[in-house]
């Protein structure tokens, strides 16, 4: 624990405390006369430093859900806190600072900025960041630290998603959001970029969060959520985990 306090993690507030608290959340999404319930009165809590896995079919609601704890988008019913105050209720400037100070995101395409190179795509949030690591120590973070001068087209899809990992975690989020990061990718890519983000977890305790329709990746979680038709249909903690080294699809 002693890195992760040398980077900026309260020990005192410890694991098991609840980052996000889900209660009775539900989303209707009406686009003319058709109405999709995207979620059905979900409940559920996300921890400190842990990693969670939501997994599930498509069309479950969980990018859904993942928007809501990100800021994106509102419940039309229920409430979700973090860490005790009431995103659900937070005005559009508020989710704004919200996902800026607090908010990592990663998603299935990386979003880089073709004429920029690795170091100065991390850089672009570092600069904004209220107190960010350096860009080449995320780079480093990610095993990237050799190639922080290439631009992204000197990069396989696996590295560009490190880079995109890396300018995620710069700003040192509470909580990393990560939405199919491997979906694009062929299995031994993606699970170098899930041991990148299981490293991030373990060393910056950062809250993690993955969905995936993938089952394999449950196993190195520690709590994973089954969603099904808008609800999370099971729940469970993984008594043991393993380290992406040793999962295959
Ligand atoms: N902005 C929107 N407007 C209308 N319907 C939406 C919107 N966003 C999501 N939905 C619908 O809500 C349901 C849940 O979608 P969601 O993207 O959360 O599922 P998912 O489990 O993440 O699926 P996938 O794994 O395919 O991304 C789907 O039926 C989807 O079509």
């Amino acid at each position: 624990m002693d890195g992760a306090a040398a980077d900026g993690f309260d020990p005192a507030s410890g694991p098991h405390q609840p980052v996000f608290v889900i209660e009775g959340v539900s989303k209707l999404y009406r686009t003319g006369e058709v109405e999709v319930r995207a979620l059905n009165g979900v409940d559920a809590v996300l921890y400190e430093g842990e990693l969670t896995v939501l997994l599930g079919p498509s069309g479950s609601g969980k990018s859904t859900l993942l928007n809501i704890l990100g800021g994106l988008d509102k419940p039309s019913e229920g409430t979700v806190r973090f860490r005790g105050r009431e995103l659900s209720a937070f005005s559009e400037r508020q989710l704004t600072l919200y996902r800026r100070d607090h908010v990592g995101f990663v998603f299935q395409f990386y979003n880089l900025i073709p004429s920029l190179t690795a170091l100065e795509n991390v850089a672009l949030v570092t600069e904004i960041a209220r107190r960010p690591m350096k860009p080449e120590e995320a780079l480093e973070r990610v095993g990237l630290a050799p190639r922080m001068d290439h631009f992204p087209a000197q990069l396989s899809g696996g590295e560009q998603q490190r880079v995109a990992i890396a300018r995620a975690i710069a700003k040192r989020p509470e909580v990393l959001l990560c939405d199919e990061p491997t979906g694009a990718l062929d299995s031994q890519t993606g699970i170098r970029v899930l041991e990148a983000l299981s490293a991030i977890n373990a060393e910056l305790a950062t809250a993690t969060a993955i969905i995936t329709h993938n089952a394999a990746i449950q196993a190195i979680a520690h709590r994973v959520f089954t969603f099904a038709d808008g609800r999370i249909s099971e729940m469970r903690e993984n008594e043991s985990r393993v380290s992406p080294s040793e999962i295959s699809w």
